[in-house]
């Protein structure tokens, strides 16, 4: 029950291409993320004057933030080739070698959820990234051999939302790690006046404001709903102001700050069904029909930020706020604990 206008939707193609008709192809043209952008251009401008691939760029964050966007101004200030690929596609060290042996001097190889390699080729990578060689394995047994085989200077740009999944020999082989925060509603704004401009649409400021407030710190999901919005003004022949895009949200279940369908089934079934908790997280994964790497990567990151849950060492706790949110009085006493189906991670 993944959520269109939340979770991001690869498989999309309409979505893909909205998404990259709004992209931001300069550091100049990239909205907020001051201090991770500062430290992005000294890191490209070092790499230009000593004539050299820049340092291997680890980018951290909540899907949607901009990391695919930052990996592609990367080839593109340095008018680089870039080469796109993902964890899950490189499941064996064939597969990565295939890749690494592939690339042209200078090229930027950008993976995308690079938590979700195997680790066979997470071991390939770090001899990689440190000496640009690797050692292929000939032969199987006692009679095996490693051939060692040179690779062209490369940028790795490695992006994840689990930082935490990383093994350490991997995370300190980048030169540079941005950790993406949200944004604030005066960036998403801009993202919004930036996007509207682009289509063409004549967008009021304050619809343009109840948008940015709705969109969970996340130019993805204003990107998104700024469409939703489009089309509802363009199919009731109406002007994009602030009744509009009340209008259209609602009909998309996207509620006054921004949460959606997945978040608000997060909360309700957190406090109506497990009392608040502490619950783990599979047991609220499968209580809400989603993957519990959504439930983590997606939904939490946010709600965890608005003060709605809270992460303890027993599990997830809906915070008064959330029961608040939810039209419900919040118990007086400390939350006990509940309902544990499964002994799972917390
Ligand atoms: N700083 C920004 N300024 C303007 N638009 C942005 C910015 N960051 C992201 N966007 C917009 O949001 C969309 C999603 O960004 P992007 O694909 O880079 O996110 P991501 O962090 O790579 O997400 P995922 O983790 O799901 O791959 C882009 O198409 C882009 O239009």
């Amino acid at each position: 029950m993944s959520d269109p206008i939340t979770a991001p939707d690869p498989e999309n193609e309409a979505e893909l291409a909205f998404e990259g008709a709004l992209r931001p192809r300069s550091l100049a043209e990239f909205v907020g993320q001051s201090k991770a952008r500062g430290q992005l251009e000294l890191l490209l401008r070092a790499a230009e004057l000593q004539q050299r691939a820049p340092d291997h760029i680890l980018l951290a964050g909540p899907p949607g933030l901009g990391k695919t966007t930052l990996a592609m101004i990367v080839a593109h200030e340095g008018a680089r080739p870039l080469r796109m690929s993902s964890g899950p596609a490189i499941q064996h060290a064939g597969d990565l070698a295939a890749l690494l042996s592939s690339l042209v001097p200078g090229e930027v190889l950008f993976i995308d959820e690079i938590h979700r390699m195997a680790r066979s080729a997470e071991e390939m990578l770090y001899l990689a990234m440190e000496d640009f060689r690797i050692d292929i394995m000939v032969g199987k047994g006692a009679g095996a051999t490693s051939i060692p085989l040179d690779l062209a200077p490369f940028t790795l740009v490695g992006a994840t939302t689990r930082s935490g999944l990383l093994p350490n020999p991997l995370r300190d082989r980048f030169g540079f790690t941005a950790h993406l925060e949200f944004y604030d509603d005066t960036e998403l704004d801009e993202v919004l006046g930036r996007a509207a401009r682009l289509l063409g649409l004549d967008l009021a400021p304050r619809a343009r404001a109840e948008i940015a407030s709705r969109s969970r710190g996340t130019p993805r999901i204003a990107n998104r709903l700024l469409r939703r919005v489009r089309d509802y003004a363009l199919v009731h022949d109406r002007d994009a102001d602030e009744a509009v895009v009340h209008e259209a949200l609602e009909l998309y279940d996207v509620d006054p700050i921004g949460l959606d369908r997945l978040d608000r089934a997060v909360l309700d079934t957190l406090i109506t069904r497990f009392d608040g908790g502490p619950v783990g997280l599979s047991t609220l994964a499968v209580s809400v029909g989603e993957e519990s790497e959504t439930i983590e990567s997606v939904v939490e990151p946010f709600l965890v930020r608005i003060g709605m849950i809270s992460r303890t060492p027993r599990g997830r706790v809906a915070t008064p706020r959330a029961w608040e949110h939810l039209g419900r009085r919040p118990p007086s006493a400390a939350p006990t604990v509940s309902g544990t189906l499964f002994d799972d991670d917390v």
